[in-house]
């Protein structure tokens, strides 16, 4: 919440009060601090200054232009998970050297065109994966970079839907069966191995975790050797948590310096993959105040936003903060249930919020900056909102509010 504070009673974006942007933008209004994303990316990058490292951005956390351009200029390479993450990334000014692609339904189309642009390594999550893009790179005359996404069955400790390091999930190859897939790998011609990979989850807020993974990855590293096979990087993932209400993740310079304790001396590229460490605080979503509803048992604040804007409380139960963008002088606090206009119970952005409104208020939700946006949809038709990067005393408009047309761009009623 650094870049976005209170002056005089007035919610401030760096050095512009929140209310003036919803007045030119109009809300829902997602809005990023430059300065935060560039402060949050240095956080990780510091603590890795003087050693071989690569810090690869996930797209998926938010896929805004002008937030990966941001990235972009300050050197960041991207974690990608489909096509259209790579198209972002290119347009966006990020290099093709510094992507790796992760996901376990890499398309054949997908993995030509990363193959195309030369990214620096797929991130490989089943033994039918590395077959067909040992096809695709024979097919192209190249030779695929990769590392095989190791599951090493460690328990994030977050919530389930969004842990993936454990048996149970869909994701990776698993531990026990590891090293085969490196021997196999290494036997195709067109598959060049340079690395190991591992994601365990995400919002994890303890180091163990991180660290049980390591010290599995390096006992893999180890036995690899025995086999004759070198890897040049091991990519740890990203999965850092942060806080929302009053979790205490480590910060990424504990987080990197548990690790590199850990390393000792040996001498990988190491490569993270953080997306809401760098954006969930960099960013907020400012909603108006519809209609304040009050009854027997609940009190309703209806406001503009809705699930489709911000899906995260609907489908984890997820909290993030919704503070007020004027504090008032008069009235007092009263129990909220935040709630938005899409026909369903669970459209709600928070319960029980205790604030102090009046119909045409503005509230800012916090945390927004990550799996906000890039998780919006146009449910119950509903235009997805606008972004605004501030920077300083500007707003650069990042991307414009959806019209109804572009919605419904592409759609046709029946020739007769
Ligand atoms: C492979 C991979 N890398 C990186 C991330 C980014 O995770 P987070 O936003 O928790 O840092 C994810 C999402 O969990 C992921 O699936
Ligand atoms: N979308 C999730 C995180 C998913 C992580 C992606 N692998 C969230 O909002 O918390």
């Amino acid at each position: 919440m650094d870049f976005f504070t209170y002056r005089e009673n007035q919610l401030y974006a760096e050095d512009l009060p929140v209310k003036q942007l919803a007045e030119e933008f109009g809300t829902p209004l997602y809005v990023y601090s430059r300065a935060s994303l560039e402060q949050r990316y240095q956080a990780y990058a510091e603590p890795l200054a003087g050693r071989p490292h690569l810090i690869c951005y996930a797209v998926k956390a938010n896929a805004n232009l002008g937030v990966l351009n941001v990235l972009a200029r300050l050197g960041s390479g991207f974690d990608i998970v489909s096509a259209g993450e790579l198209e972002r990334v290119l347009a966006a000014g990020g290099d093709p050297a510094r992507v790796v692609f992760s996901g376990v339904g890499k398309q054949t189309e997908e993995i030509r065109r990363a193959l195309t642009v030369g990214i620096k390594c797929f991130n490989v999550e089943s033994i039918a994966e590395l077959e067909r893009i040992e096809a695709v790179a024979e097919e192209m005359g190249q030779v695929a970079p990769i590392s095989i996404r190791v599951n090493p069955d460690v328990d994030p400790k977050t919530h389930p839907y969004i842990s993936t390091g454990l048996k149970a999930n869909k994701f990776g190859i698993a531990f026990d069966l590891a090293r085969e897939v490196y021997q196999q790998a290494a036997s195709l011609q067109h598959i060049k191995i340079i690395g190991v990979d591992c994601h365990i989850g995400s919002q994890i807020t303890q180091l163990s975790p991180f660290l049980d993974a390591l010290d599995r990855i390096l006992l893999l590293v180890d036995q690899l050797k025995e086999d004759g096979i070198e890897i040049h990087h091991l990519d740890l993932g990203g999965g850092l948590g942060v806080r929302y209400q009053d979790e205490t993740p480590p910060t990424p310079a504990e987080y990197v310096a548990a690790l590199l304790e850990r390393l000792g001396d040996r001498e990988f590229e190491l490569i993270f993959e953080p997306g809401r460490a760098i954006a969930a605080n960099a960013g907020i979503l400012l909603t108006q105040v519809e209609y304040l509803k009050e009854g027997e048992e609940k009190n309703f604040a209806i406001v503009d936003a809705a699930m489709n804007d911000l899906l995260r409380p609907a489908l984890y139960d997820a909290w993030q903060g919704i503070i007020p963008a004027s504090i008032k002088e008069d009235g007092s606090n009263k129990a909220w249930d935040i709630v938005g206009p899409v026909c369903e119970t669970g459209d709600f952005l928070g319960k029980d919020r205790e604030l102090n409104l009046t119909a045409g208020d503005l509230l800012a939700v916090t945390s927004a900056g990550a799996y906000g946006f890039a998780m919006a949809s146009n449910y119950n038709s509903r235009n997805r909102p606008a972004e605004v990067i501030v920077d300083g005393a500007e707003a650069h408009l990042a991307r414009q509010r959806e019209t109804y047309e572009q919605q419904m761009a592409g759609e046709q009623c029946l020739p007769k």
